[in-house]
């Protein structure tokens, strides 16, 4: 990575959206929400006030651990809509005391050790993409201080095994760093999350991150062979296995544990050979249920292909890529091995069918895309001039779709107005789809009042979760769980395995110094 991240908002320093970009967003936000554009200074490292370390630097750590003011503000957050807003509030009063770079294995236990020993709490770090309370070093006063623990040093492929096509990777590895090194064996994961360029290996197991397969293998769950997990009790490493049915398996318990069991240092990870043979196609629909119509019936025949999204008209206005006439459907496939056109000759059929209208080229899909890409650049820029921005994804059978989508997007649109007096926006898409259901995701937008902007944004995001826990959904498909998720967690998972959880930590961390809030109370 050249340069040095921002700590309050998305990429490299000096990096964000170009002159064309930023006129369309400014567009948007000032004929759609009624703000008015310009440019606010970022905060600067000198703006900031550190509270003093609570820790000293123990002498056999010294070369682990940091106590710099750019550090320390780096991991005092991750990138969602209300750190934004603290970062540039200048508000960093949970920055850690410390943070620990370890430069392999050892280094990780040893911190942990004295952590154990210290009552200080470790907040397992990956990129700091997290977009749900995950990373931040908010543990209440239990603990002597906290140590953000940064894995970036552990940072390389170690092994590939072509025969199998597995790679052992380090966890703390970025992904575009994964595909230089796996390129000139002619693999890779192909697992790309939109944050895909600052985010880690690691970030992506412990939080069962989404990625590009639209179907098939959505979650990196599907890519893990093995993992192995330092934690304060000791290690874990499962066996390498193409499958297994001795018991519960030990990658699922590590497999989201989001930092709160143990530190993810390695895995085997299945790989895919690059893909030769590509099809694609994009379709209108008028509106989103009748796109999901044609969604369900691909997802259902057996076909997996690598892309099967839809973007409500909503969504394709706000991103420019229609004039909000239609919903777009774009599918997709891939292979390494064999031609894709008759898979994707019954998909068109099937889509045809259901009325969606092909489109001539694939101008809108590239709209799309370049609009995804470079949309994380937005939030520093709207932020400062009290637009409310976020995201929420969930999944839900196709039995509950209809209503699940209305209840939502109402109860959403309804909170926009409670909270801030005026109207908004809440488009959706969907990332990915099962036989039996969609993951559908929720972008809102609205004019804030600055001052009360997380005062606003929590009346919206309770709503939101309210009504789609109420009518049957996930609180995440795959944005994980975090410190915001928590009350919502605590509803949808067993109450009996809430317990058996809060167990397995009480072995796995007796002090419980990782990622305190997180998964276990
Ligand atoms: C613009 C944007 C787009 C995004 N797009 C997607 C997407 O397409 N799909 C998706 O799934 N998510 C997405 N996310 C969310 C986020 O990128 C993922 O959750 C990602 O997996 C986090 O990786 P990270 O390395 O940045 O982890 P961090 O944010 O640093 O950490 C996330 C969580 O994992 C824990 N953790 C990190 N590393 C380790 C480790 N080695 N061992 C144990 N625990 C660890 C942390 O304690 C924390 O709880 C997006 C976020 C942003 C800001």
């Amino acid at each position: 990575m050249d340069g040095r991240l921002k700590f309050y908002g998305w990429g490299i320093e000096n990096t964000g959206l170009d002159e064309a970009e930023r006129a369309r967003l400014f567009g948007f936000i000032s004929s759609r929400l009624g703000v008015e554009p310009r440019e606010v200074a970022p905060p600067r490292t000198a703006d900031i006030t550190l509270r003093a370390p609570r820790l000293s630097l123990p002498a056999s750590l010294a070369p682990v651990l940091q106590d710099g003011p750019y550090e320390r503000l780096l991991h005092t957050y991750g990138k969602s809509f209300p750190e934004t807003v603290r970062a540039f509030d200048r508000d960093f009063a949970n920055a850690p005391d410390l943070v620990a770079v370890p430069a392999n294995e050892a280094d990780v236990t040893a911190v942990l050790d004295w952590a154990g020993s210290a009552r200080v709490a470790v907040i397992p770090f990956g990129c700091g993409s997290s977009v749900v309370g995950g990373v931040e070093p908010a543990v209440g006063d239990r603990y002597a201080g906290v140590v953000s623990l940064d894995l970036r040093r552990l940072d390389r492929v170690l092994e590939v095994d072509a025969t199998s096509r597995a790679a052992r990777i380090q966890a703390g590895i970025l992904g575009p760093a994964i595909e230089a090194a796996l390129k000139p064996h002619g693999m890779a994961i192909r697992h790309y999350p939109q944050s895909f360029e600052f985010s880690t290996l690691g970030g992506w197991i412990a939080t069962r991150s989404g990625g590009h397969f639209a179907t098939l293998y959505t979650h990196i769950d599907d890519f893990v062979e093995s993992v192995r997990t330092v934690t304060p009790a000791g290690v874990i490493e499962s066996r390498r296995l193409p499958g297994s049915g001795a018991g519960p398996s030990p990658d699922r318990m590590i497999i989201g544990s989001e930092g709160a069991l143990g530190v993810i240092t390695e895995a085997w990870m299945r790989l895919q050979h690059q893909p030769r043979f590509r099809a694609g196609a994009a379709f209108g629909f008028p509106d989103l249920f009748a796109a999901a119509r044609a969604v369900r019936a691909v997802g259902q025949a057996g076909l997996y292909p690598s892309n099967l999204r839809v973007i409500d008209n909503d969504e394709a206005g706000i991103y420019g890529v229609n004039n909000y006439e239609e919903s777009l459907l774009i599918l997709g496939f891939e292979s390494s091995d064999h031609p894709v056109d008759a898979w994707m000759g019954r998909a068109v059929e099937l889509i045809q069918d259901l009325g969606g209208r092909r489109h001539a080229d694939d101008g809108a899909v590239l709209r799309w895309r370049t609009a995804f890409i470079r949309m994380p650049y937005a939030r520093e820029l709207t932020v400062p001039l009290g637009v409310i921005n976020d995201t929420f994804e969930s999944a839900v059978t196709w039995d509950r779709f209809e209503a699940f989508h209305t209840a939502v997007r109402s109860a959403t649109a309804a909170a926009l107005k409670e909270a801030t007096g005026r109207e908004g926006t809440v488009s959706t898409r969907f990332t990915h789809v099962y036989p039996d259901g969609p993951a559908p995701y929720y972008t809102f937008n609205v004019r804030g009042t600055p001052g009360q902007l997380l005062q606003q944004w929590r009346h919206i995001k309770t709503r939101a979760s309210d009504a789609l826990i109420a009518a049957g959904g996930t609180i995440t498909h795959h944005h994980a769980v975090g410190r915001d998720h928590m009350p919502w967690y605590r509803q949808q998972r067993p109450a009996l395995f809430g317990k058996a959880l809060e167990a397995a930590k009480a072995v796995l961390d007796p002090a419980a110094i990782l990622n305190p809030g997180v998964l276990v109370p």
